[in-house]
């Protein structure tokens, strides 16, 4: 008896090697026709590390050059690039869902998983929850928004006369725009500014606290039974985690519940002194909020089955986690272009200011119809969205029981296969010998076929049914902000020579923008 149970304890090594070496071997064959580096078709942990680096996007760009355009990074992972490959994975029809890469950013909320529109694998589950919500969004209410950018517009451009056009300070721009996208979100949000830029500072650390959700969330996704083992494992969830844990939402909570209580947000306290930007900051001026918050409402108190308490806060939570830092990210991309390329500037600021002599440009806040409608200005943007898409690592999907055929390559059902915006957006068979510099003028110059072909082959927003919902908010935002800035001031590097830092944690943030600002 002892003796057979002595044997079963030596055997048990052996037999867990043989189980661990049967599944590396079956692993590694299974894709063993995709070329990638060695390491990484054994194990995870390789694009754990290099996510980890927070320059994912750059090795994605290197991997490209050197294996092609479908690269192994994974065991089960797969990276693509190339013409046709957004419809391909992404379009409306093929049945690819997102990967489990999502699965690590669903928040907890009382010990369950409260996922939100972006980061919900179940395809049913999101259908469910946008369809309510999704005309919120759309086109033809984004007017209705516009007083609410107006006057977070107002308060920045007011915080930069006071702070630096006035006393000639070195501003770090990136820190501002970032606390502007913030104050933004809220106002279009909850009516509210969330302090930012009165206050000059991360309000209660919420934007050290949202980095650091990406930098853990970002790493934890390229191995997510990781995050079983530690934040999702159940015996933490059950005794040591808070009901609500992300910051976002302990904050969308309590402004839900000032707003539920008919609390009125405290007035602004800042000192306005130029009037033009004055009168725009009055939310006494400000129609009924026509903010996203009053919209939920409306449908909680229509469909409250399926515009329940706990989704009204999973849509603030998105909003503001969805459309914070990515834009952010953006309106730096664009004035770091804009700034380390003074012809660009210059054209810019031409086209602006003709626009402005003719009186199609209403100055200091232009408005989304004349300003939508200037060409260069458009390639600006695009050409940023293009170069620096928000979003840096590939948008996972799993391939469907049809597999992928990628030319002569076979990718079977369950791989796991990505485009990462960022090396996509710099392959030269689609958008040119020259698609790694900055050259607003290629969507000026190009025909209005290839247009449409390098536009359905950005990524910046996403595609197919998963596309970004505050896209149009988006393009609202930076079209606005984007020309009133550079009406207003004249801005240079501080040190033109040197490069910006960019740390990919899934949202691309960047660092070393110092400014010097003086008003035109
Ligand atoms: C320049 C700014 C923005 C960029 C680059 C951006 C990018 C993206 C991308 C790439 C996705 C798809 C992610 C994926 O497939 O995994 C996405 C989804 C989403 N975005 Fe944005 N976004 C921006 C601004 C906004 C804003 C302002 C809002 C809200 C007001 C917003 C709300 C959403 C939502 C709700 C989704 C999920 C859509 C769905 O799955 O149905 N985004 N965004």
């Amino acid at each position: 008896m002892f003796s057979n149970i002595s044997l079963t304890l030596q055997l048990l090594p052996i037999l867990a090697l043989t189980t661990l070496l049967t599944r590396l071997t079956w692993s590694y064959l299974r894709l063993r026709h995709i070329p990638g580096p060695f390491i990484a078709s054994l194990t995870d942990l390789w694009r754990l590390i290099d996510v980890w680096r927070r320059d994912a996007h750059n090795t994605h760009i290197h991997l490209h050059a050197k294996y092609g355009d479908v690269v192994r990074i994974g065991p089960n992972t797969v990276l693509v690039s190339r013409p046709d490959i957004v419809q391909d994975v992404y379009g409306i029809s093929k049945g690819f869902v997102k990967s489990e890469f999502y699965h690590v950013w669903q928040n907890i909320v009382n010990g369950k998983r409260a996922a939100s529109l972006v980061f919900t694998t179940d395809e049913a589950e999101h259908a469910k929850m946008k369809r309510p919500i999704a005309s919120a969004y759309s086109l033809s209410t984004l007017v209705e928004f516009e007083p609410l950018i107006d006057s977070t517009t107002a308060v920045f451009l007011s915080r930069l006369d006071e702070v630096f056009a006035n006393t000639g300070k070195v501003c770090d721009l990136g820190t501002w725009l970032q606390w502007y996208a913030f104050d933004v979100i809220g106002e279009l949000t909850l009516s509210q500014r969330l302090g930012f830029l009165e206050q000059a500072k991360d309000v209660r650390g919420i934007i050290a606290s949202v980095a650091a959700n990406f930098d853990r969330c970002s790493v934890l996704g390229q191995m997510p039974w990781l995050d079983l083992w530690t934040y999702k494992n159940p015996l933490y969830l059950h005794f040591l985690a808070k009901p609500v844990s992300n910051p976002i939402l302990l904050f969308g909570q309590k402004l839900l519940q000032d707003r539920l209580n008919d609390l009125e947000p405290p007035p602004s306290t800042l000192q306005v002194q130029d009037p033009t930007l004055c009168t725009k900051i009055l939310h006494g001026t400000l129609p009924s909020k026509p903010d996203f918050l009053s919209r939920f409402l409306h449908l909680h108190a229509e469909q409250p089955d399926i515009v329940t308490d706990r989704a009204l806060l999973t849509y603030l939570f998105m909003n503001i986690n969805a459309g914070s830092d990515t834009i952010a990210s953006t309106l730096r991309a664009i004035l770091y272009y804009l700034l380390k390329t003074p012809t660009s500037l210059s054209t810019l600021h031409h086209e602006l200011s003709t626009a402005a002599r003719k009186g199609h440009l209403t100055l200091p806040l232009p408005s989304w119809t004349e300003s939508r409608t200037l060409p260069y200005l458009n390639a600006v943007i695009t050409e940023s969205l293009r170069l620096n898409p928000a979003l840096g690592l590939p948008l996972e999907r799993i391939v469907p029981a049809t597999g992928l055929h990628l030319g002569q390559i076979y990718i079977p059902p369950g791989t796991v296969v990505g485009v990462n915006p960022w090396a996509h957006h710099r392959n030269a068979e689609i958008f040119g010998p020259d698609a790694a510099d900055w050259r607003p003028e290629r969507w000026i110059e190009a025909s209005p076929e290839q247009v449409k072909y390098m536009e359905g082959n950005l990524l910046t927003f996403g595609a197919g049914k998963r596309t970004c919902l505050g896209r149009n908010i988006a393009m609202l935002e930076l079209t606005k902000l984007v020309p009133a800035l550079v009406m207003r001031y004249e801005m240079e590097l501080e040190d033109p020579r040197r490069e910006w830092r960019v740390v990919n944690s899934f949202a691309v943030r960047q660092e070393g923008l110092d400014v010097l600002i003086k008003k035109r």
